[in-house]
C-alpha cells in the first residue's frame, strides 16, 4: 500500500514544553485511521501539522510526497474539519458550500445538498445563528463531499445527538466505500469509532504507544479469567497490561496474542478468554505504559 504520509524524527515544542516527541510514522492511502489519545496528547498538533497550518520544531514530514506547508499542491486535496471551526459572521450555509466548491477539486455538489437535507440544516441561516450541534453538522457534510484525498476530522461532532453521529458514521462507510480515500479522525468517543476505524495510532504525551491495524489488535488484546494462580501461571512471560483480582479470581488483559495451542492450554486449565474493546485497550495500554516509564510523565 502507498503511504501519503511519511514522518520522520517529528518534534514539536513550544518553548521548553515539549508537545510531540520524535514520532515515527506513515499513513497509508484509502484507509480510515483513527487518531486516538487523551485531552492534550497531542493529536490536534499532529493533525494540524499535515495541514502546513504548524511547522515541525525538527524532523521531517511528506504528506502526498511534500511539505504540507503553503504548499498549494498539497493542501489542495486536504480538507481538515476542526472542533468549533469558525466562519465569518456573515456567512450562511449556503456561503459555505459555496466557498467550498471553489476550495475542493473533488466537490461532490449533489451530494452536499443531500447531505444538508439528512442533517436539516437551514441554507439561509446564517452559521453563526446555528446551534452548536448544527455547526458541527455544517462540518461533516464538508468533510464528506468534499471527497479530499487526505480528510481529516478532529472531534468533529461537538454537541451532536447520538442520531446525527449515528448518520455520520454510515455516511462515511457508504461513501468511503464508494470513493475510497484516507481518512484520519480524532475522537474521544472510541467504542462508537471502533468497527470503521481501520488503522489505530494511540497517543500520549506526545509519544505514539500504538500505530497497528485495528485488526492486529482484534487479534492481540484479550482478557484472561480464571482462578487466579491458574490465570497468574498461565499469564506467565506473557504481557499483561492490565490485572483486576476479585477474591481467588482474576482477569488480565494481554497484548501480545494468544497462538493456538495456549488457547486449547487455557481451555483445559479452566480459564475464559474474552476480547477486548477497543477502548478498554485503549486506557489499559495507555495506564500500564505510563505505569511502566514507557511515557515521560
Ligand atoms: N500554542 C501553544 N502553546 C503552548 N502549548 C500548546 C500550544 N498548542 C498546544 N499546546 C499544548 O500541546 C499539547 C497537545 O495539545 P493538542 O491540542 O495537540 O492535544 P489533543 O490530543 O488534540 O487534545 P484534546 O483531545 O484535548 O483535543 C497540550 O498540552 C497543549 O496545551
Amino acid at each position: 500500500m502507498e503511504d501519503i504520509v511519511e514522518i520522520r524524527g517529528l518534534e514539536k515544542s513550544y518553548r521548553d514544553v515539549s508537545v510531540l516527541k520524535h514520532i515515527n510514522c506513515a499513513i497509508g492511502a484509502n484507509k480510515i485511521y483513527g487518531f486516538l489519545g487523551r485531552n492534550g496528547a497531542g493529536k490536534t498538533t499532529l493533525m494540524k501539522m499535515l495541514c502546513g497550518q504548524l511547522l515541525p520544531t525538527q524532523g521531517e514530514l511528506k504528506v502526498f510526497g511534500e511539505k504540507p506547508y503553503e504548499n498549494r499542491r498539497v493542501l489542495s486535496q486536504i480538507c481538515f474539519i476542526k472542533e468549533s471551526q469558525k466562519y465569518p459572521d456573515v456567512f450562511k450555509v449556503k456561503d459555505v458550500l459555496d466557498i467550498s466548491e471553489s476550495i475542493f477539486p473533488n466537490w461532490d455538489k449533489e451530494y452536499a445538498y443531500s447531505l444538508i437535507e439528512e442533517f436539516q440544516l437551514p441554507l439561509k441561516r446564517r452559521v453563526k445563528a446555528l446551534s452548536r450541534g448544527m455547526t458541527s453538522s455544517v462540518g461533516i457534510v464538508i468533510g464528506l463531499a468534499s471527497r479530499a484525498p487526505l480528510t481529516i476530522f478532529d472531534e468533529p461532532y461537538l454537541g451532536l445527538d447520538a442520531v446525527a453521529r449515528s448518520v455520520f458514521y454510515d455516511r462515511l462507510i457508504e461513501d468511503y466505500s464508494e470513493y475510497p480515500r484516507t481518512i484520519v479522525l480524532s475522537t474521544h468517543l472510541i467504542d462508537e469509532v471502533s468497527k470503521i476505524l481501520e488503522h489505530v495510532i494511540l497517543i500520549e504525551q506526545g509519544e505514539i504507544l500504538w500505530d497497528e491495524d485495528a485488526e492486529k489488535l482484534r487479534g492481540k488484546a484479550f482478557k484472561i479469567i480464571g482462578d487466579k494462580a491458574v490465570v497468574e501461571a498461565f499469564a506467565s512471560g506473557k504481557e499483561v497490561i492490565d490485572r483486576e483480582t476479585l477474591g481467588g479470581m482474576a482477569s488480565l488483559t494481554i497484548s501480545d496474542g494468544l497462538s493456538k495451542e495456549e488457547r486449547q492450554k487455557a481451555e483445559t486449565v479452566g480459564i475464559q478468554i474474552e476480547p477486548l474493546s477497543l477502548q478498554q485497550f485503549v486506557v489499559q495500554l495507555t495506564q500500564y505504559k505510563r505505569n511502566k516509564g514507557g511515557v515521560s510523565s
